[in-house]
């Protein structure tokens, strides 16, 4: 498909129609492997916020909820069908729209799209399973009592995601927010929101009730965190930097507000000597340079045994030297751009400074010299590198991995779990036994044996430690926005007996 000489021009998508930022307000769209402008968003303020909750409430409360929040799940189910069909029809235009946004090479975005409509296929099915769910009984000691479990919606849910897979970081919360009955305000990042407007255009189209999911683009600081604070919101789920996630915390819990984050990682990748140098270099590559190493759960730090080491690294570069860098458009690129020029000096800034603190650049950390425009790093290998240094501690969220090298299981293991954070981590070996041990060793949500960063809709994801708390994806996905409530009924005919009848004198 031709890259459009302009994307859509779209506005907020609030109670069910486009309206214009209160301000009037639009932020700059810049296609990153080109560095040109490519048209606007709207850019939200605490003004349309308000505009955004408030619509989401009507919808959540809407004759008594029969419509949506107290409709059956079979009722929900079929608007989540509908969505899946309508992304499945659109897939290559979306695509494209994401690739434009983010840099992201276009086979890479399309299989994105893909997931996006698995993961709303697969909550309409939960959504249909939940109405079997309800009133389930709970098994009490007394005979005079019976209890059963009803799981309702928690309410107007705050949805706050990344740029780095834009419309699939938003469907991990849209999708399973919407099966539980919640109704919902997402708020994209500013980096790239463009699918997440398309998304919005693509409710009206199904018919979704108005209000239901309200899409509000803008500013971190400006529509993110008035929707963080909002004294209606019900519940916030973030994905984004550990940072911001510390401070929508912070904000929340002045309202005791429900929070689930999934945050930052470094994870890491043991290799050890005993494998197919090629198979697990393979697995190196695509765990920190896919989608340029912009992946919450990238395996940024290698971990090689000592007596592959060398040969490893040798063929690591042999490899890294033969990724295709190219606009994210052209056939077979398999490096594109990052998201922006922000992102690219920050992670220019974190080679500079592994170098400046005497780690070995071994292969990249620089532009690549057939690419003039775009903000595009080349794969970047980094060795001598000790523990004490920013490359090893901080997430980099680029095409940089780091390497260091051990001799024993127990060292690997304590260099593995040498960080604040615990999103994932993987292991490589031909000893099943040994890969067992290091999954329960490591401290993450995730452990990936004999591969790095596969990822299903129907296994839970979600980080220990700096990482965040809480589970997407799976039944737990959709646990997230369901509160769970006892009802206990006496069921005996005698009256209780712990007091005393007044005399009847
Ligand atoms: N654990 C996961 O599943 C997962 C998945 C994808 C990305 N991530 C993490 O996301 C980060 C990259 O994404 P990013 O740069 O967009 O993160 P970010 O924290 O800068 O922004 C995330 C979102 O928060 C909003 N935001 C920023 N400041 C805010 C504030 N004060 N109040 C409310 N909202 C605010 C942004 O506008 C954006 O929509 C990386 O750290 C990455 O590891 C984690
Ligand atoms: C799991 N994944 C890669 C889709 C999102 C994390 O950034």
């Amino acid at each position: 498909m031709a890259a459009p000489s302009a994307i859509p021009r779209r506005g907020l998508f609030i109670g069910g129609g486009w309206r214009e930022p209160s301000l009037g307000r639009r932020l700059p769209v810049v296609n990153p492997a080109t560095e040109a402008t490519i048209g606007d968003i709207p850019a939200a303020t605490a003004e349309d916020v308000e505009l955004a909750v408030s619509a989401a409430r009507d919808a959540f409360g809407r004759d008594g909820g029969r419509h949506w929040s107290r409709a059956p799940g079979a009722v929900r189910a079929k608007y989540l069908k509908a969505i899946a069909a309508k992304i499945k029809d659109k897939k290559s235009y979306l695509a494209l729209l994401e690739t434009l946004d983010s840099g992201k090479p276009l086979d890479e975005a399309a299989g994105d799209m893909e997931d996006v409509a698995a993961c709303f296929e697969y909550y309409a099915d939960l959504a249909e399973a939940l109405d079997g769910k309800q009133r389930a009984p709970i098994s009490l000691p007394m005979e005079n009592f019976e209890s059963y479990i009803l799981k309702e919606p928690i309410g107007v849910v705050g949805l706050i995601t990344p740029w780095n897979y834009p419309l699939l970081m938003a469907t991990w919360k849209v999708a399973p927010a919407l099966a539980a009955g919640c109704t919902a305000v997402l708020k994209p990042s500013e980096l790239a929101s463009l699918t997440c407007l398309e998304l919005g255009g693509i409710c009206a189209e199904i018919g979704l009730p108005p209000g239901v999911l309200n899409i509000i683009t803008g500013l971190g600081t400006e529509a993110g965190a008035p929707l963080a604070s909002h004294p209606h919101v019900d519940k916030i789920a973030f994905t984004g930097s550990t940072e911001t996630g510390k401070r929508i915390m912070i904000t929340a819990s002045q309202m005791v507000k429900p929070v689930s984050l999934e945050l930052g990682g470094k994870s890491p990748l043991i290799v050890f000597d005993d494998v197919d140098i090629d198979k697990a270099v393979e697995w190196a590559m695509f765990g920190c340079f896919a989608n340029a190493g912009q992946v919450c759960s990238a395996t940024s730090r290698l971990l090689l045994h000592e007596k592959i080491a060398k040969r490893f690294l040798d063929r690591l570069v042999a490899w890294a030297k033969s990724i295709k860098i190219s606009d994210p458009l052209e056939e077979g690129c398999r490096l594109g751009s990052v998201v922006s020029e922000g992102q690219y000096q920050k992670i220019m800034k974190f080679i500079s400074t592994a170098r400046c603190e005497g780690a070995t650049i071994l292969y990249g950390g620089a532009r690549p010299q057939h690419l003039k425009r775009g903000f595009f790093i080349e794969p970047t290998i980094i060795t001598n590198v000790s523990t004490s240094m920013q490359i090893w501690r901080e997430e980099v969220f680029g095409p940089v991995i780091c390497v260091k090298e051990f001799r024993t299981e127990r060292e690997a293991v304590e260099l593995a779990n040498d960080t604040h954070y615990g999103l994932a981590g993987a292991v490589i070996s031909n000893d099943l036994e040994r890969c067992e041990r290091i999954s329960k060793a490591i401290q993450s949500g995730i452990v990936w044996i004999n591969c790095s960063q596969p990822c299903f809709v129907q296994a839970p994801w979600g980080g220990n430690k700096r990482s965040g708390f809480g589970r997407e994806l799976g039944q737990w996905g959709l646990d997230n926005y369901l509160s769970v409530k006892q009802v206990t009924k006496y069921c005996s005919d005698e009256p209780y007996g712990w007091y005393r009848p007044p005399s009847k004198l």
